[in-house]
């Protein structure tokens, strides 16, 4: 998407795998000192080497500093912290761990929909049962704990709820749960003695300036000891979004609070099954936990680097939603953070009854339709989840801000014409209120 990567990250993780670079002036003093204290951290003094199952020991000592900084002050423990193979590896890792049971006892978990597919995806390959709660689209994507108590009471009737997710930031939807909503899911989590999986991979992600990131473990802290230390947390995070965008370095890292001592060593032999996450990874996820200090050389030109890419993110938000609503039967709503758009969008009963005798999705024949016209590529909010009779698509707000532009009048001509091929001049309309 032609962003630049951050600099210093480049720096240390270039140190870490060519360690002779240490001896180049090219490279600022703080770098080498992270890139000397990640080699010593890895016991063969290579990133080459594999680490211990659970990552770099200085590395998950950085990631307790950090969520304790981050959470100002609320209390991080190393031994907590697993270094994973991006987020997605803890995830599924977790996952797998909770699953159990036949027939009526079968573990259910709870996810949004819209969700990221990852979820629907790892629960049918672990034959686990997928419990949906919806997300409140009419209200900005919140998340509302009533609707929670509907589908865990539904569930219960057939299999054993057990693990609760969100997302927050969300992904597609892009929203920014409120303090209060995460306060509302971690009580309700306490009274079903559910399992909470916190997916906070778009943590740094946040641009509507009514809106805060809050850390489900913060929050659980504020509620008091009796959440504090009973209900069982584990929260993702990743080098993959944020500022870094590093997802090809497969860097991750899972905090898990209020796990069961036996449960917990099942969870270390089946992280040592896979040996290790990849070492350049933990390295890159070092940086992001652990970035330049003021007093260091590296500062200036980290958070110049660091605000320029989340300003131009926060700037896209605004435009993606901004033009798509200027559309005629496209409705979204703000992009609060994460980095996407998904909008719902009005498809004619004309082209939805072609798209079933095709036996496809109609918002399926709409992306296909876009992709083969304009070459643009979007994924259907069906491959998420939708209510039924809504259509939506996903969009990132990644390119830059001149090729977004063109992209979204490009859909937008495309969106007319679409309407007007199948829309026997109706007026188009959305079912969300505009
Ligand atoms: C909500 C969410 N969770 C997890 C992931 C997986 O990220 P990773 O690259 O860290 O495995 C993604 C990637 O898009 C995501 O959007």
């Amino acid at each position: 998407m032609g962003q630049r990567p951050i600099t210093f990250l480049r720096q240390v993780v270039a140190l870490c795998t060519f360690p002779e670079l240490m001896d180049s002036p090219s490279f600022p003093e703080d770098a080498k000192w992270r890139a000397r204290r990640i080699l010593q951290g890895c016991g063969g003094q290579s990133v080459g080497a594999y680490s211990a199952s659970d990552g770099v020991q200085c590395i998950r000592e950085d990631i307790a500093a950090y969520v304790e900084q981050r959470d100002q002050g609320v209390p991080a423990n190393r031994d907590n912290v697993f270094l994973t193979t991006g987020a997605s590896d803890g995830i599924m890792t977790v996952l797998k761990l909770l699953v159990s049971g036949e027939g009526r006892n079968r573990t259910g978990v709870m996810i949004p929909i819209p969700q990221y597919p990852l979820y629907s995806a790892a629960i049918a390959e672990l034959g686990a049962v997928q419990i949906n709660y919806y997300l409140d689209e009419d209200n900005c994507w919140a998340l509302d704990v009533n609707e929670l108590h509907r589908a865990y009471q539904a569930a219960k009737q057939h299999c054993q709820p057990r693990v609760l997710c969100i997302i927050n930031p969300g992904n597609p939807t892009g929203q920014v749960q409120s303090k209060k909503c995460i306060e509302d899911v971690l009580h309700f989590a306490y009274e079903e003695n559910l399992f909470v999986m916190a997916d906070e991979v778009y943590q740094d992600n946040v641009y509507a300036p009514d809106c805060q990131f809050h850390s489900f473990k913060k929050v659980l802290y504020e509620m008091g000891p009796e959440y504090f230390n009973s209900v069982e947390l584990a929260s993702f995070h990743s080098t993959s979004k944020g500022y870094t965008g590093e997802c090809g370095f497969r860097g991750g890292f899972m905090e898990i609070v209020n796990l069961d001592p036996e449960v917990r060593a099942q969870l270390v032999k089946l992280l040592s099954v896979r040996l290790c996450p990849p070492v350049a990874g933990q390295a890159a996820m070092d940086v992001i936990v652990n970035p330049p200090r003021p007093d260091e050389p590296s500062f200036g030109r980290f958070h110049e680097e660091k605000a320029a890419v989340l300003g131009a993110l926060a700037d896209k938000a605004k435009l993606t939603e901004q033009i798509l609503n200027t559309v005629p039967g496209i409705k979204c709503n703000p992009v609060q953070g994460a980095m996407y758009a998904f909008p719902q969008v009005f498809i004619p009963p004309k082209a939805v009854e072609e798209a079933k005798a095709l036996g496809m999705q109609p918002d399926m024949l709409y992306c296909l339709r876009l992709l083969e016209e304009t070459g643009i590529c979007v994924v259907p909010g069906s491959g998420f989840g939708q209510r039924e009779g809504t259509y939506h698509f996903r969009m990132t707000i990644l390119p830059s801000p001149e090729k977004l532009k063109v992209l979204l009048e490009k859909l937008r001509d495309f969106h007319i014409g679409f309407l007007n091929q199948y829309s026997d001049l109706q007026e188009p309309q959305c079912r969300v209120p505009a």
